[in-house]
Formats: structure tokens, sequence, C-alpha cells
């Protein structure tokens, strides 16, 4: 940039003055605003001199409705359709220069068509908040903690917390300060530790790693499976997109850590995509120690908008070589990015399911090819989208079939539960099993999707339930909080001491949940201590991974607990898995749901007999005979997976055909109907199948009533094609002020 604009704020004489000044060719620049419009917006430029620097990728301020906005330039002309006495010009150059690349730019740009989102909702929701609002890029510098030589000599301390942030900073080195408080470090400790001279702060701004050897830890030696998938990936060249299908334990990080090591060597940065709930400091504390000195960062959903732009700005300086995120680390800016990981890429959770509802697997596969780099999707239980493309040989398949630390697989176990009595939940058989094994020593994980101490209360005289007024559900019952919460809508009351149809007194809590489940187990087993991981227990910040660290440390010998425990934890003492509620998902309408259930089963079974000898999985089920769980138990999720694919196939559902989900809701049912209905006649297309208007699996959720339309086709441009016609025809339907509509691309969440 010239010196005439080194300031990015400098502002721009109206369009007014300008029209006085002898003209020299007009600058018009294109510009995306976050408003819900599928469109662009063009603005005067009056100031040759700022025009001459203004470039694709920066931000302008401009008046819009009144009140003036950020907005991103897109292109530069020299003319506009606009009448001249409607053009505003404008307001403020942002940036000295681009703040995201041409590259990058393409990738919002093909997410926002990909997806049928507004252009410019898409790249403001890209950004990092402080970004989004107009704030300078360098608002922000990098801080560094780490050990001095005095806090290096580990000195015993009588404040634990800093105690442990001292041996944290002893393992992981020198750590980007925003790193340290997202492992649940506070402010106060690492202020305490710095007066106390153990450790000191330093700012900088740095890729002085890309120049130096990269120093590795020990590390184990590959199986010769595991060897075979690290130099496949390493000696691929270009974009090229592998499937990781390793059994749970087989090693897969092992294979990731080898490959990152060559791209961290040659100096470029590294994606590692994880599921929201994977992002534990078991794993990321893993790919610090092996890399000791080298940047890596976390981006997730607890970081402050402050360190989100740090770790934004730090990535695309080249800071940092490996950056490990959640879904929205998609949209992050690289410098020189060498590879993508998806670990775990059959999660939902990288699905966003509101406003951009994104896949950031999908687009993962978008970006490797634009940086012509490689792309690797590892999973015990592939999606059976991704599975599809590796047997049409998209993808290269590479398998891990052994368990890295055990000889042998897990001992599966299907408990016949009918007409059994049932204790804590748990028939007889499998507390007999937990006698066993916990009599040994060894650790046992109960485990339920189901938070909450009870789904429902019922009145024991005339059978009233707590259902939530405002949604097709009950609402759950947590005791120790003397709530009834619905997980939909979030709406609170107290439980009633009488019922409200009746009058009597008799209310009863039915079903069972995690809250329940750990006070049973408590009396059941009163002499052991007991873990319960779930969306409650772990609220506060830092407490998952305090219950985690106990877990490891043998503190806890019995752990219960929803999904948040099924995945990507390695406890190593864990000998035993009983699974509650199996029968949940053997039933739905939702034509995901088995493979979900599948997946969920083999993930959580994957956490017993992780070290040592083999471990034992018991399903408890009313249905004991169900192919599902048979296929499973007997040939695993490999088989499974193949023969769902072929079920698919058969009926024409994913991926074997595309699907496009239209979902409405309004508080007046009749509106929503009409809404719906109203497109059907509209619209018709040949290729394309219209399915609806149907209800929701959760036909009303906050009072308002939820229908869809499917919109299902073989070929994926002639429904693209359709959804961008429907989209028109829906901006304009006199209704649609009325109704909210969104659009999902590709739907996970059927509800
Ligand atoms: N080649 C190897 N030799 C010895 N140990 C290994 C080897 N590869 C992996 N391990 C160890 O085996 C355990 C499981 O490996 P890892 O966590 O990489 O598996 P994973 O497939 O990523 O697991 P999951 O997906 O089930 O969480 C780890 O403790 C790891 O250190
Ligand atoms: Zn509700």
């Amino acid at each position: 940039m010239s010196d005439a604009v080194s300031s990015p704020l400098s502002s721009l004489p109206s369009a007014q003055q300008n029209t006085l000044l002898p003209t020299q060719e007009e600058c018009y620049v294109e510009v995306a605003i976050k408003v819900p419009l599928h469109r662009s917006f063009d603005y005067l430029v009056s100031d040759p001199k700022l025009a001459a620097n203004l470039e694709p990728g920066m931000r302008v301020a401009v008046p819009f409705a009144n009140r003036q906005v950020t907005a991103l330039v897109l292109a530069r002309k020299t003319s506009t359709e606009l009448p001249k006495d409607k053009v505003k010009a404008v307001l403020k150059v942002l940036d000295s220069a681009p703040i995201i690349d041409a590259t990058h730019l393409q990738l919002l740009k093909f997410t926002a068509r990909y997806y049928h989102y507004p252009l410019g909702e898409t790249i403001f929701t890209a950004l990092p908040k402080a970004l989004r609002q107009g704030d300078d890029i360098d608002k922000t510098s990098i801080n560094y903690i780490q050990l001095t030589e005095k806090g290096r000599a580990l000195p015993t301390l009588r404040a634990k917390k800093q105690q442990s942030l001292m041996s944290q900073l002893a393992q992981s080195g020198k750590s980007p300060v925003t790193e340290v408080k997202a492992l649940g470090f506070t402010k106060a400790t690492i202020d305490a530790l710095v007066s106390k001279e153990l450790a000191e702060i330093s700012i900088e701004f740095s890729s002085h790693w890309r120049d130096n050897d990269i120093k590795v830890a020990s590390k184990p030696r590959l199986n010769t499976e595991q060897a075979v998938a690290c130099s496949a990936i390493n000696q691929s060249s270009g974009f090229t997109s592998f499937l990781l299908e390793g059994v749970t334990g087989s090693g897969k990080t092992e294979v990731y850590l080898q490959c990152l090591e060559e791209v961290i060597k040659q100096g470029k940065q590294a994606l590692v995509l994880v599921p929201e709930i994977g992002l534990t400091p078991q794993t990321v504390n893993r790919f610090r120690r092996r890399f000791p000195d080298t940047p890596i960062m976390l981006w997730h959903s607890a970081l402050t908008d402050n360190e989100r732009l740090q770790t934004w700005r730090f990535c695309q300086k080249g800071s940092c070589a490996i950056v490990i995120g959640t879904r929205s680390a998609i949209f992050m800016p690289f410098l020189s990015l060498g590879m993508i990981i998806v670990d775990e890429e059959h999660d939902a959770s990288f699905k966003q399911q509101d406003s951009l509802r994104y896949h950031a697997r999908d687009l993962s596969a978008y970006r490797a090819q634009q940086h012509n780099i490689p792309l690797v999707l590892g999973s015990a239980t592939p999606a059976l989208e991704t599975l599809h493309r590796a047997i049409e040989g998209k993808y290269h398949l590479l398998s891990l079939t052994q368990r890295a630390q055990t000889s042998s697989d897990n001992h599966f176990e299907l408990i016949d539960i009918k007409g059994q009595y049932l204790q804590a939940g748990l028939s007889h058989a499998s507390l007999a099993y937990m006698q066993k094994e916990l009599g040994r020593q060894k650790q046992v994980m109960v485990f339920l999707n189901r938070r909450g101490f009870s789904p429902s209360l019922i009145c024991h005289e005339c059978g009233w339930l707590s259902d939530c007024p405002r949604c097709s559900t009950s609402a759950t019952y947590h005791k120790s909080m003397r709530r009834l919460v619905c997980h939909h809508c979030g709406e609170q009351t107290a439980p009633p001491m009488q019922c409200p149809d009746c009058g009597s007194t008799q209310i009863h809590p039915v079903g069972l949940g995690t809250e329940q489940l750990e006070e049973a187990l408590t009396s059941q087993f009163p002499n052991i201590a007991i873990s319960r991981i779930d969306r409650d227990s772990t609220r506060k910040k830092g407490s998952l991974e305090e219950e985690l660290e106990r877990i490891n440390q043998g503190g806890a010998r019995i752990l219960v607990g929803t999904q948040m425990l099924a995945k990507g934890h390695h406890f190593a003492d864990v000998s035993l898995v009983i699974i509650l509620d199996v029968d949940a998902g053997l039933h739905s309408c939702d034509f995901r749901a088995t493979e979900h259930l599948a997946q969920l089963l083999t993930q959580v079974a994957g956490r017993a007999g992780r070290s040592g000898e083999p471990g034992t999985v018991l399903l408890q089920t009313h249905f004991p005979e169900h192919p599902l769980l048979q296929d499973l138990v007997n040939n695993g999720y490999q088989h499974f997976a193949r023969y769902a694919l072929q079920e698919r196939q058969e009926t024409e559902l994913p991926p074997y055909s595309h699907l496009a989900l239209l979902r409405a809701e309004a508080h007046d049912l009749s509106l929503v109907l009409r809404f719906l209905t109203d497109l059907v006649p509209a619209t018709r297309i040949p290729k394309i199948q219209l399915l609806g208007p149907i209800p929701a699996p959760l036909e009303r959720v906050a009072g308002k009533f939820r229908y869809q339309l499917h919109i299902q086709g073989a070929d994926r441009g002639a429904l693209h094609a359709f959804v961008a016609q429907l989209i028109d025809y829906l901006g304009s339907h006199k209704l649609a002020q009325k109704v909210r509509w969104n659009l999902d691309i590709d739907p996970i969440d059927m509800m």
C-alpha cells in the first residue's frame, strides 16, 4: 500500500463533493453486506487515490438503510447499473490490505451458492465477530506464556491450580495464553505464576517454526496397516482424498500425527477438524506433546471474540502450524495450508443446524481441492456418504482393522430385558458383570443418552404427563434443580406438588435419565466413586476437563454418561461398557436413524478394552433378534454399513439421491400448510420429487407448528437449479413474512 492510504480508517469525501471534481474514470465497488438478501450492492468510491488501492477482500463502511454498516469488497468496477442519483458512496475504507485473499473469497462464494444462503450473511458468519463489526484487524497481539528457569524446577506450591498450570506448561512449553485459558486456567492463576516469577509472558507474531527443525517427541513404531496408510498419504501429490477407516483404538490419531509431522517439516500448516465434543485436553495434549516447540492453536465455541481474532490472525500470518478446531475452523485463513484432517468425520456436529447450514466435512473437500492438498477423513464408523465415495473410488480407502494395543476384539453380548426386573435400569446379568469388573478394580461405563432425572413425570391416579405446553414433547424432570425443563424450547417450570388435572399428590417420575441412574448406582454401589458426565454436570467451564482427569487418575470407577462420554476418549481402565437405551433408535421414522445408532453403539463400545485385555460390551434391549443389532454384534460396523448402503440404493435415498429440506414454521398451523402446499403445483419440475408437506418429527416446538417439504432428486445439478428457483419464488410469496422458513441442503437432522 502507498503512504497516501496508510491509515485504513481514513474518511472519504462524500459523493456530492465528488461531482464537483474533474471527472476521471469512475470507480465503483460491488460489496457484500450482512443482510438476508441474495444479492450484492454497488457503491461509488469518489476519491481516485483510494479507489486505486481498493481490492476485493477489503472492508469498507457504507450507508445502508439509514445506518452505517461494514461491507466486504467483492470487486471493483467502472460502471454500475444503478441510476446515478441512487448510488451512494463508500464512507470509509477499513483495511489497508485485503483481510481475506481471493482463494478464501472463492470458498465463501462457493459456500453461499451451494447452501443457497445469502452471500453477505455467509461471508460475515465466517468472519470473527471483531472483523464483522469493523474492528481494526491488528487490534490484538498474541501473548505467550512459558515457565522461567525458576518455574522449570517445578517447586511445590500450595495453590493446586497454579501447580497444575506449572505442570501443564512444563509439558506444553511456550503456549499462547488463549490456549492456556482454554484448558480452564483463569487469568488470576496465570497472573499469580507470573508475579512469583515462575512464568513469563511475551508478545510476538512470528513464523520461525517454519525455518527451524521441528522437534518431535518419541513415537511408537507404526504397525503395518498404519505404515501403509501413512505412506499412502505422505506420498500422494496434489489434491487426494483418503478415508481412513479404522476400528476404535486402531491408532488413527497416530497416523494423523505422523502425517502431520511431514507436513510441518515442510513448513506447511495443517487444519485438524474435530467434533465439538472431541476437543478434550487429552487429544490436544497428545498433539502438543508430540510437537513440543510447534505452535498449535485451538478453535472452538468457548473462545472469546478477542481470542478468536487472535487465533484467526495468527493462522493467517503463518504463526501457527496446526489448528485443531470444531466445524467453523473450516473458514480459517491460512498462509500455506498443507493438509486437512477431519477426525470422526461421521459426526453430526460438523453440520451446522441453523442459519448457514454448512457441512464442514463437505467444505473441507472443496478447500483441499482449492489448495491442491491431501484430505484425510478418519472414522471407525464412516458416514454412509463417505463410504459410498470410497467404494466408488473417489476416495482412497485405507483400513486399520486391528486395535493398536490389544490383541483381540471386544466381546459383545445382547442382554434381553423383556419381562426382566431392572434395578437402577440394569438387568440382573448386567449387574453381575459390573460386580465382577469392579471387584477386579476395573472401571465400568454405563451409557444412557438421556440427561435429567426422568424424561417425564406422571400422575399415578389419572395419567397426567408433564408435557411441555409449547412443544409436542414432554418436559424432563431435573431433580437436583427441582425443575421441569423442556429440552427443545428451554422452558422451565417448578414440578407441581399436585396433579394439575385431578389434584392427586401421587406424582412420580417415569423413565430413566442419567441423574437418576447416578443416584440409583450410588445406592447400589455405596463404596464406589461415580462420575457422571453429561451437559448438566459439566456446565461450568473447565469442569469436563476436571472430571475426565479424575476418571483417568482412577478417582471414579463407575462412569455414567450421555454421548459426551461416547466419543474420542481414551480411558485405559474401562473393561466393561453397558449400553442401556439401545431400543430408542431402532424404531425411528428418520431414514438415518439406524446409521446413527450403529455409529453411536460402535463408538461407545469402543471405549472398552483400550489397553491390555479386550473388554466386554453389553447391550440391553427388548429386541435381541433385531437384524441391525445382530449384524452389528456379529459382523461389526464395516459389515453393517455396506449392507445399509445397499438398502439406501434400493430405496433411492442419499447417497444414491440428493436431498434438500424446506422447513416452515409459524404459530398458525393453517399458514404453514398453505405456504408449503402453494409451492407444490407452482414448482413442478422433471427429475425432482417433492414429498409433503409432512409434519417434522417434533411437530410443535416453542408454540410453533413445524412442517417440511422433502425435495429429492437423483441429479444434484437439477436439484440445485430447482432450489434456486424455489428461493426466488419464496422470497416474493405473500406469506413469506408470516411464516419462518429455511432451506437445508444435504440435511442430516430431519427434526
Ligand atoms: N503403532 C502403535 N504402537 C503402539 N501403540 C500405539 C500405536 N498406535 C497407536 N497406539 C496407541 O494406541 C492407543 C489408541 O490409538 P489412537 O488413539 O491413535 O486410536 P484411534 O483410532 O484414534 O482411537 P479412537 O478413534 O477409538 O479414539 C493410544 O494409546 C495410542 O498411543
Ligand atoms: Zn418446549
